[in-house]
């Protein structure tokens, strides 16, 4: 329900002081002081002005910066002041909280809160705002808690009990209906007709723009930006007036494609058709001021902005190489400043370590100062137990006794016997005890002073020891760190590279190339030869030739040995999609023989099942994913060309019987073969036993089927018609996949008779596409199509009817070297051509045609 009072509010005065920035970060507060369940109902108004002049983004970046790690309390505020200017203000704000910035956020917060009541308040709010909008974002949110082990159980819980404002609101919806049934018929119709009308209107501006934003030569087209942003207005009115339920999901997505649409627009033409696109790029630059948040680390933050610029078109798209180079410049900082800190840490413990020593030494002289003295006092006892005795020292054959401090012990006068009273004794003895007594003291302050020292020095050496191992460790870390961090930059960067070039690819309308290495097979590793093939990246394929000199090719996507089937067909399946959008896609498997293309296109089974099978089973995937807007039928026909003969190998004889196949050109799809039998297909095994027909068909009257098969060239043709419910608008968009008879050396396989015929018919058909694609490469004013069944066929995919893949299979081994080479030749020759523009088969059914 919208408030009344918010619908009405007044616009506000300037912003104060502070800017929007200031004034939102004031109101935020205030919502969060105010002690109203539903927050401050002036602010909230406040909030809703600044939301509907342009400034979402500000107020959503404030919003976040309390939602976080803030008490639940706090966070449960801001789901209710988002809730309320997501009511107040309408879809553009509920398209901004369907981001995938936004609902990873919402997710991540009620994953990790320790809060129920902030848990299902997300749940809750998110469920409501879903009911409100069917915004996409939303949905996947919803299904990301109804999928969490943790999250799952409570939200069927949430969901349960939202039933019951379900079931109110659906009471005041069926209230609705009631007035709309009373309305007259011819009112009734009015509106219904009206709805139509303006979704017909938009859809058909929607669709010319987004047809300019894929061929920018037509931009800047700036007429029907503003029709698209006008009606995207129209959309936003009607979706907030309640009033048109019927047709509400296509409201919002309508709203959603225009605002993708015109967000491209501003960005690749620098237009500004008032989108805020130049608010968002503020907002994400404040983003990268603000303090960190949690979940946008300093490298995300750096991919977004460079992200930010790429959406601003090629011109602004920051180079790979650039980011590269800042990386590594960060990297060379940090590792700088690891090193310096160790070399300081380094200096200190040798500073330690010299002291440690020199107090070590002083110790050692010490104590040999100490034993020396306690040996002279032991001389001196010695001879005063002789003297006491009554011996004269003399004559014990005493040697003068060393004078030690003040003190001389019977030196100096050598007494005689009767000289040496009793008196002198005693005191020479008393010197003695308090001479020892002395030394003992001494040497026992020393080793107390030595032992604190050393065991001071002993602790900072091993406190240096441990900081210098914590800073290596540290230093690797960092090292670590910085690689993988590099690297993930360069894959990030690789990927985006990646998109942009397909982009540019499909915008100018270029073949796209894939090459597919197969493994050596056993009979070439029984016979000796060796793998040629290395792959230095992804995009690379390192080939050594016969006279042993290296090559390096480059295609758009290059698939080793150990690939399997299903990631071949990850990179193709996107192609298969847009034939449901209407488009023409051809891809074709190109290679001598044996060098893996009818294991590429048709495969085995299960995993090893190829790109026929997959793309049937993708295609009848989306049309499932889209059956309730879309519906589509499919269809199926093959054929074959050997030795320049068409043969329909879905026809029985009976059926081919006195038909003639001829190439013709001007059909929905472009060009097509008379009388051609196409079989309805429901589902995608039915290809299992089409492709089965096909065979049986094929090897009629072959001696050798499987010399034949890679004796002609295969055509597997998928036509999708696909009616919109709504529109009735029809697209049409044909899949042909064909996997081409081998190229061969003649002087190399020395063929006769028949097999010298068939080659030769080969031969001449694969360079008639190599003159194609020459007289493409050349833009000739003259392309010979004509030359070859096969280069007729193909006329209108590379004329720029379809989007063209080529997988280009080469043998690993030795022994086919020289073929390889030249595969791989031909096929970087083909990529770098253009076919042009691409074209979309559609038309829009009136509805009186469709009644006739
Ligand atoms: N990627 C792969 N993985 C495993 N085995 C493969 C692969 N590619 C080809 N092979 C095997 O290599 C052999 C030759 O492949 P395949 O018959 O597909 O070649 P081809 O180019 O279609 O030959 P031809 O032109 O004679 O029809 C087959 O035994 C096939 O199973």
């Amino acid at each position: 329900m919208l408030n009344p009072q918010f619908t009405r509010m007044p616009p506000t005065s300037a912003a104060p002081m502070g800017g929007v920035g200031g004034d939102v970060a004031e109101l935020i507060r205030r919502e969060i002081a105010s002690k109203q369940p539903d927050g401050d109902a002036e602010a909230t108004a406040r909030l809703v002005e600044h939301i509907r002049r342009g400034s979402g983004d500000i107020v959503l970046q404030e919003i976040r910066q309390h939602f976080k790690y803030n008490p639940p309390a706090t966070q449960i505020r801001m789901m209710t002041v988002m809730d309320q200017c997501l009511i107040n203000s309408g879809p553009q704000f509920a398209v901004m909280l369907s981001s995938e910035k936004w609902t990873d956020r919402l997710f991540k917060v009620a994953k990790t809160t320790t809060s129920p009541e902030v848990r299902d308040k997300i749940m809750q709010t998110t469920i409501t705002w879903y009911q409100r909008y069917h915004t996409n974002g939303h949905q996947r949110l919803l299904h990301r808690f109804q999928q969490s082990h943790t999250l799952g159980d409570p939200f069927h819980r949430i969901a349960a009990k939202t039933v019951k404002e379900q079931q109110s609101q659906r009471s005041e919806e069926q209230h609705r209906q009631r007035n709309f049934a009373n309305l007259d018929t011819a009112n009734r119709n009015d509106i219904l007709d009206t709805e139509d009308t303006i979704l017909l209107q938009c859809q058909g501006d929607l669709a010319s723009l987004e047809y300019a934003l894929e061929h920018p030569h037509i931009l800047p087209d700036t007429e029907i930006a503003s029709e698209c942003k006008a009606h995207k207005l129209v959309c936003m009115r009607m979706l907030e007036s309640g009033e048109h339920e019927r047709i509400a999901a296509e409201l919002m997505s309508l709203i959603e494609r225009f605002s993708e649409a015109l967000d491209l627009f501003e960005a690749m033409t620098g237009v500004d058709v008032g989108e805020g696109a130049a608010s968002k790029m503020r907002a994400l630059e404040d983003d990268d001021l603000n303090e960190a948040d949690s979940d946008d680390d300093d490298q995300q933050k750096q991919l977004r902005r460079k992200r930010a610029c790429g959406a601003a078109g090629a011109g602004q798209h920051a180079d790979a190489a650039a980011v590269m180079i800042q990386a590594q410049q960060q990297t060379e900082d940090l590792m700088n400043r690891e090193r310096t800190e160790t070399e300081h840490l380094r200096q200190q413990l040798e500073e330690l370590r010299q002291k440690h020593e020199e107090l070590q030494n002083k110790y050692k002289d010490a104590k040999v100062k100490n034993k020396e003295v306690v040996n002279m006092l032991n001389q001196y006892a010695e001879r005063v137990e002789v003297l006491e005795k009554g011996g004269s020292g003399a004559g014990a054959g005493f040697s003068p006794l060393p004078v030690f401090g003040a003190v001389s012990v019977g030196a100096g006068k050598a007494p005689g016997r009767a000289a040496v009273s009793a008196s002198v004794v005693a005191e020479m003895r008393s010197n003695l005890s308090s001479i020892r007594k002395g030394l003992r003291e001494i040497r026992d302050m020393r080793c107390a002073d030595m032992v604190k020292e050393s065991s001071y020095f002993a602790a900072q050496i091993s406190n240096a020891m441990a900081a210098m191992v914590q800073a290596s460790e540290n230093d690797r870390q960092a090292d670590r760190k910085a690689l993988q961090w590099t690297q993930e930059l360069y894959k990030r960067e690789m990927k985006l590279r990646k998109q942009y070039y397909n982009t540019i690819q499909e915008l100018k309308g270029n073949i796209r190339v894939y090459c597919r290495v197969r493994p050596m097979l056993q009979k070439e590793l029984d016979g000796g030869y060796t793998d040629v093939m290395s792959f230095p990246t992804e995009d690379e394929v390192k080939f050594t030739d016969a006279s042993g000199r290296p090559k390096l090719f480059e295609f758009d996507e290059v698939y080793s040995p150990a690939d399997p089937q299903s990631k071949v067909f990850e990179d193709t399946s996107p192609l298969i999609d847009s034939v449901v959008d209407g488009f023409n896609v051809c891809i074709f498997a190109y290679g001598q023989t044996g060098s893996g293309k009818t294991f590429t296109m048709g495969g085995g089974e299960g995993e090893t099942k190829g790109i026929n099978t997959r793309a049937l089973e993708r295609l009848f995937q989306i049309i499932e994913d889209r059956k309730e807007t879309e519906v589509s039928t499919v269809t199926v026909s093959v054929l074959e060309i050997y030795i320049e003969q068409i043969r329909d190998l879905l026809a029985t004889k009976k059926e081919a019987a006195g038909l003639t196949y001829e190439v013709k050109q001007g059909g929905p799809y472009g060009t097509y073969v008379t009388n051609l039998k196409e079989v309805p297909v429901t589902s995608p095994r039915d290809i299992d036993s089409i492709m089965a027909t096909a065979q049986t068909h094929r090897s009629e009257g072959m001696t050798n089927m499987n010399e034949h098969s890679s004796r002609s060239h295969m055509l597997l043709y998928i036509i999708v018609r696909t009616t919109n419910k709504q529109t009735n608008m029809q697209s049409y968009g044909k899949l042909s996949l064909i996997d081409l008879a081998g190229s061969e050396r003649l002087d190399k396989s020395g063929a006769e008779g028949q097999r010298l015929k068939e080659a030769v018919s080969i031969n001449k058909s694969l360079s008639a596409l190599g003159d194609v694609i020459a007289g493409l490469a050349q833009s000739s004013k003259h392309v010979p199509f004509r030359n070859s069944v096969l280069t007729f066929l193909l006329q209108d995919s590379m004329a720029g009817q379809a989007k063209v893949l080529m997988f280009v299979c080469v043998s690993p081994a030795s022994y086919n070297a020289s073929e390889s080479g030249s595969s791989l030749l031909f096929a970087s020759r083909a990529r770098g051509v253009a076919f042009g523009q691409i074209k979309k088969n559609a038309t829009t059914e009136s509805k009186d045609e469709k009644q006739k």
